[in-house]
């Protein structure tokens, strides 16, 4: 399973607790400067106006701090926080309960918001933009529909796949914020403030060396620092840069950061398939894993980091593939298929 990985940046049950360790305000939050930025601008707008902040939509992959955007959000506003998630909302009156009870302003946070069943995103429309809601009441010739009016509040959604929102609740946001991947520089800060946090011994390029291979996403570097704390608390050392190297090989996460199951995707595509192209459904198959979680988790990364490219055809591997698993380079790229509509 994807999620046994340790550089899988879904969280680990037991996970849970490192709530302590989560940025509290936006200045705490490292990185994300552009969607911090604009937040900044129109909650201190909001706040001003003693209105409720539009809408905010955060988008990107796993771990990259949407939920705790969304805490900060609130916690910034002043005002309540509430949360819940597209699969958990089954019914439309499960989703009516929690609007119901909100306070003006509140802040109310649907995680996996692209998971949402469709009778519950029908009541979510009117609520997010005129704040009431129409319930049917009653079934057959009786029934009738009553309007409630609701407090205005802020809808906070996030998502993995702004892709797969249907367009009318993706326009419904007004503030839409890509997450994107952290540079080396940017987790090697917020190494530092989990490992103040947690009290342990860190040096400088410790650090570094931890946040090059934690795949852009702070959940995993949290997740590799406090493994390599445990190495390094067995050896009786500070974690400097050879404990951390020595303790990152033993957790086979390799320079790149890349673990097993990313290397045996990149394998698959080259030495199964020529290097593609080759279609999501192939490649997740001949890993066996489910080709949400290969998208989700696996690709991104690799496509950021030029590993892999997407083409209209599938996915091809790019040369940095190639010579990451120490295999030849081919000389010209793959042939292209003939365009059998084409000139
Ligand atoms: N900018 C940041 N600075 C410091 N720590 C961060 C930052 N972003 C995220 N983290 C830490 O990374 C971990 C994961 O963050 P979070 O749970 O918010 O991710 P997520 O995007 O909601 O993930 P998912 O898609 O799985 O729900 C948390 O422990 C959080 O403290
Ligand atoms: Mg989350």
């Amino acid at each position: 399973m994807t999620d046994d990985r340790i550089i899988s940046p879904a969280p680990a049950p037991g996970e849970q607790h490192d709530r302590a360790l989560r940025p509290q305000t936006l200045s705490e939050f490292v990185g994300q400067s552009a969607a911090k930025g604009n937040l900044k601008v129109f909650i201190d707008a909001a706040r001003a106006r003693s209105e409720a902040l539009d809408h905010v939509l955060l988008f990107g992959p796993p771990g990259l701090g949407k939920t705790t955007l969304a805490q900060i959000v609130a916690r910034e506003l002043g005002v309540g926080f509430r949360a819940t998630s597209g699969p958990i909302l089954a019914k439309a009156g499960d989703l009516a309960a929690i609007l119901t009870n909100l306070e003006p302003r509140d802040v109310l946070f649907i995680d996996e918001i692209h998971r949402m069943a469709p009778q519950v995103e029908e009541i979510l429309y009117p609520a997010m933009e005129d704040h009431v809601l129409d319930l049917i009441i009653g079934e057959g010739p009786s029934a009738r529909s009553v309007r409630i009016d609701l407090a205005p509040f802020t809808l906070v959604g996030a998502t993995t796949r702004a892709g797969l929102l249907a367009t009318p609740l993706r326009d419904r946001f007004g503030i839409p914020l890509r997450l994107e991947f952290y540079t080396p520089e940017e987790l090697t800060a917020v190494i530092r403030g989990a490992a103040r946090k947690m009290g342990a011994a860190i040096t400088e390029d410790g650090a570094m060396e931890i946040a090059r291979r934690a795949r852009g996403t702070p959940r995993i570097a949290g997740r590799l620092l406090r493994r390599v704390r445990d190495f390094a608390d067995a050896e009786g050392t500070a974690i400097d840069r050879l404990a951390a190297a020595r303790a990152l090989a033993r957790l086979e996460v390799d320079e790149a950061g890349l673990d097993s199951l990313d290397r045996r995707f990149l394998k698959a595509l080259i030495e199964n398939y020529g290097g593609g192209p080759v279609g999501m459904d192939t490649l997740a198959a001949a890993i066996a894993e489910a080709r949400d979680a290969v998208e989700d988790v696996i690709e991104p990364y690799l496509l950021q980091q030029g590993f892999i490219q997407r083409t209209p055809r599938g996915r091809m591997a790019c040369a940095r593939a190639y010579e990451h698993l120490g295999l030849e380079t081919p000389q010209a790229p793959p042939a292209a298929a003939p365009d059998l509509f084409g000139k």
